[in-house]
């Protein structure tokens, strides 16, 4: 059986990274969601194990030093990490998956996985990417401002991911990251 294909989904807050894997996934049979660990509050309406692991301090501390986490990163005050058995054990059964992971860390996963499929969502504008992450109102005024000057910082590494889609409609979105990973199942590989 040949191994499934590793792909990484990075873009600031609130572009639409978590609505557009959840439309995904009803579509894409053969595609797994990567759980996260965490250290952030859950905000409300989260589960654990479904949308992160949530962590304390402690416990994220013990996933690293024991070379649990395939990478992790720092992100506005809060630790978060990819669980590294999982993504192993998935791709080794032929299934492709999907990590939703920021763009430090999405840089370690290159180093360790090249051939892994890279695409950034990026929104339509920097005020709708403003109106999104609003409306959301999850976040409080100081972290919304905090995430929106991270934004721009990770916009500007789009050039280090091999594809860049627009989240303008959800199904869209969806419509391009799908074609992206039947493109890449029909790639000849040296
Ligand atoms: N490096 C890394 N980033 C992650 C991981 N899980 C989530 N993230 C990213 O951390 C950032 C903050 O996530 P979150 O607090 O849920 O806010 P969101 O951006 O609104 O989804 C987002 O860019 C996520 O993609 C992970 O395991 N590793
Ligand atoms: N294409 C879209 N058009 C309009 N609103 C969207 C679109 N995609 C996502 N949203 C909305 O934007 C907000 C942020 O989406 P979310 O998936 O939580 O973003 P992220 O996971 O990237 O932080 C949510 O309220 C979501 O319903």
């Amino acid at each position: 059986m040949s191994k499934g294909l590793l792909i990484v989904l990075s873009g600031p807050s609130g572009v639409g990274k978590g609505t557009v894997c959840s439309a995904l996934r009803g579509k894409m049979d053969n595609l797994v969601y990567s759980v996260s660990a965490t250290t952030r509050v859950p905000r409300l309406g989260e589960e654990n194990g479904v949308n992160y692991f949530f962590k304390s301090h402690d416990e994220f501390n013990h996933m690293m030093a024991n070379d649990q986490l395939l990478e992790y990163a720092e992100y506005v005050g809060n630790y978060y990490g990819t669980p590294r058995d999982f993504v192993e054990e998935t791709l080794q059964s032929g299934k492709d998956i999907i990590l939703e992971i920021e763009v430090q860390g999405a840089l370690k996963v290159k180093e360790k996985f090249p051939e892994g499929i890279f695409i950034f969502l990026l929104p339509p504008s920097l005020d709708e990417l403003k109106d999104r992450i609003c409306g959301r109102g999850t976040e409080s005024q100081a972290t919304i401002d905090h995430r929106l000057s991270v934004a721009v910082d990770e916009i500007s590494l789009v050039g280090h991911y091999d594809y860049a889609v627009v989240n303008d409609q959800i199904d869209a979105a969806c419509k391009r990251i799908e074609s992206i990973v039947i493109a890449e199942h029909c790639k000849v590989r040296g």
